[in-house]
């Protein structure tokens, strides 16, 4: 049996851009509805969601279907979860809050077997099928996609070398976190966050790498795409939950 490739790591590496989803509401049944869209990833989050290893695998299962790159957020940069969730399927990882380049070294080596890195060996997984991917131990790499958040100054600071690190796919800007680090909170737009966005972007252009962000209104997609983004989240499943269910009963409320 042969892993399923990652379709979106390859387009990333052509420069096509990818639109995906992100996943906040823990549930494998919404997950599932999100994946049926036609998006190119979704982005299950274990960060700022009430999500465990468990729920994230039942998502995986759900995704499993279709043709979509399911990503995972890891709650933090800790390399007995990028193990486990790996183990469990999860092989397009986001790390929240990366700020230099030898922590992005560590992150790769935590991915990826002996002699490379110091990825815990298990014969058998979700990941590989269950041991009939016979291949995966050597292959692992070639699958995996490794998107670090930039969410500070440091970080920022920092973005040249963070994308050189061999084995970064993608920085992704989580502008909330960003803002709200360089004195900004709600306000993305502001001049001098939405400098250090484009110097993220020109950071991951520089190195052939992936630029991402999180753009849940359209109009920030958009301009973001045609900067050059290539790895966008243009919604949330929470956001339209709450804001479709919000308008809806708006709509009958006003007369
Ligand atoms: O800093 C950000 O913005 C992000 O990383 C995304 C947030 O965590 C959040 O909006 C996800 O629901």
């Amino acid at each position: 049996m042969q892993e399923r490739r990652n379709s979106v790591k390859e387009a990333l590496a052509q420069g096509q851009t990818q639109l995906g989803l992100w996943c906040s509401l823990g549930s494998a049944l919404v997950t599932e509805v999100m994946a049926g869209s036609g998006c190119d990833w979704l982005l299950i989050d274990a960060e700022h969601s009430p999500n465990d290893l468990l729920s994230v695998v039942a998502q995986l299962q759900a995704v499993g279907a279709d043709d979509v790159e399911a990503c995972v957020r890891l709650p933090e940069d800790n390399p007995t979860l990028v193990k486990q969730f790996m183990d469990a399927g999860a092989r397009s990882l986001m790390i929240p809050n990366v700020k230099t380049a030898e922590q992005a070294r560590q992150i790769v080596a935590s991915a990826r077997y002996a002699p490379e890195g110091v990825r815990g060996f298990s014969v058998g997984h979700r990941a590989n099928r269950f041991g009939r991917v016979k291949d995966y131990h050597a292959n692992a790499p070639r699958n995996q996609m490794l998107i670090l958040q930039i969410e500070c100054k440091e970080g920022v600071a920092n973005a040249s070398q963070i994308a050189a690190v061999e084995g970064v796919d993608v920085l992704f800007v989580g502008p909330g976190d960003l803002s709200t680090n360089m004195g900004a909170m709600h306000n993305a737009g502001a001049d001098h966050v939405q400098q250090a966005i484009g110097s993220v972007l020109k950071a991951a252009q520089d190195a052939g790498k992936a630029a991402g962000i999180l753009a849940p209104m359209q109009a920030d997609a958009e301009r973001y795409i045609a900067d050059g983004f290539t790895f966008v989240a243009v919604g949330a499943d929470l956001g339209l939950v709450a804001r479709g269910s919000d308008a809806l009963i708006a709509h009958f409320r006003k007369g």
